[in-house]
């Protein structure tokens, strides 16, 4: 799972996703972390990979899940809030059930469906959720019925998880379980180990303690990516540049309100000034981590 959990059915983002993301630190190491963009992904490396082909590529169903993942710092929450700056109305996010006692001005069905720990293992007991994982004594989980409410609303369900949370997902999606259509992974890659903990220290919200295992769960996440494991990546070293990607992949397998009237999104109207990562503004969607 990832460090947060929640999200709202085609509604408003987390009250508090960062302190949902706090909630659920997770576990890490060092390597350095190559690469490119790639679309279907046997172990991408330095090298650009070709820009996405809409006019070959699969049909756009917006029905699929978008997964978002990669290590903490890679600049996840920076690269969807470009996308979701620019494409106000396209995209969805699911409310995660917890076990933990709501904080005040939560509310139930918005910030979290908050359960008792009977009735969340009672939920795993019945696979109702695409993934789930402990934190701090708490359980955090997105149900397959999240989803699906965001894809009814007409939306494009995005969650941002990690490792974990992808595996089981796409264990779920293999076997043909999925409430909705197959999800597209995709993977935010730093450019470097070392600059993910620059940014992690940069952030300011870190501890020695939380970095270090940040970056030990950065390493494996990044092995894992090597794998092949995500249909798309896309190396986040320049922002504006890694946003151009990831927008043009996205527009490539979704229809997106709005596109068309853009110019096809060539236009990056989010661009930062400086040319660098905004990072102030977080909003996080499906707190999985
Ligand atoms: N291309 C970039 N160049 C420089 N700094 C960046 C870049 N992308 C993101 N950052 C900065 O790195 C920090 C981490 O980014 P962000 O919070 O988006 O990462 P994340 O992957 O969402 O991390 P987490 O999973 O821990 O929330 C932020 O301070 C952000 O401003």
């Amino acid at each position: 799972m990832s460090d947060s959990a929640a999200a709202a059915a085609a509604t408003p983002l987390p009250a508090s996703p960062e302190a949902a993301k706090s909630e659920l630190a997770a576990a890490v190491t060092a390597s350095d972390g190559a690469a490119a963009t790639t679309e279907t992904s046997p172990a991408p490396k330095k090298e650009e990979s070709p820009a996405p082909a809409p006019a070959s590529g699969p049909p756009k169903d917006n029905k699929r899940p978008l997964v978002v993942s990669g290590p903490s710092g890679s600049g996840k929450s920076t690269l969807l809030n470009k996308l979701f700056a620019e494409y106000p109305d396209a995209f969805g996010f699911t409310v995660s059930h917890t076990t933990r006692a709501p904080r005040e001005g939560e509310v139930d069905g918005k910030n979290y469906h908050f359960v008792t720990r009977e009735k969340f293992d009672s939920l795993v007991a019945e696979k109702a959720f695409l993934e789930h994982a402990e934190f701090a004594d708490n359980m955090y989980g997105t149900s397959k019925s999240a989803v699906e409410a965001v894809t009814k609303a007409n939306k494009i369900c995005v969650l941002d998880i990690e490792m974990n949370g992808v595996k089981s997902i796409k264990a779920i999606a293999q076997a043909n379980e999925m409430p909705t259509g197959a999800p597209w992974f995709v993977f935010i890659r730093p450019p470097s180990m070392d600059e993910v903990e620059k940014r992690l220290r940069a952030r300011g919200t870190e501890t020695d303690d939380t970095i270090a295992k940040r970056m030990a769960v950065a390493k494996a996440e990044i092995e894992y990516a090597d794998s092949g494991a995500h249909d798309f990546q896309v190396v986040n070293d320049n922002a504006d540049e890694a946003y151009g990607k990831l927008k043009e992949w996205v527009l490539a397998h979704y229809e997106l309100p709005g596109a068309e009237k853009k110019g096809d999104g060539k236009k990056d109207a989010t661009k930062d000034k400086k040319g660098g990562a905004d990072g102030k503004k977080k909003s996080k969607f499906c707190l999985v981590q």
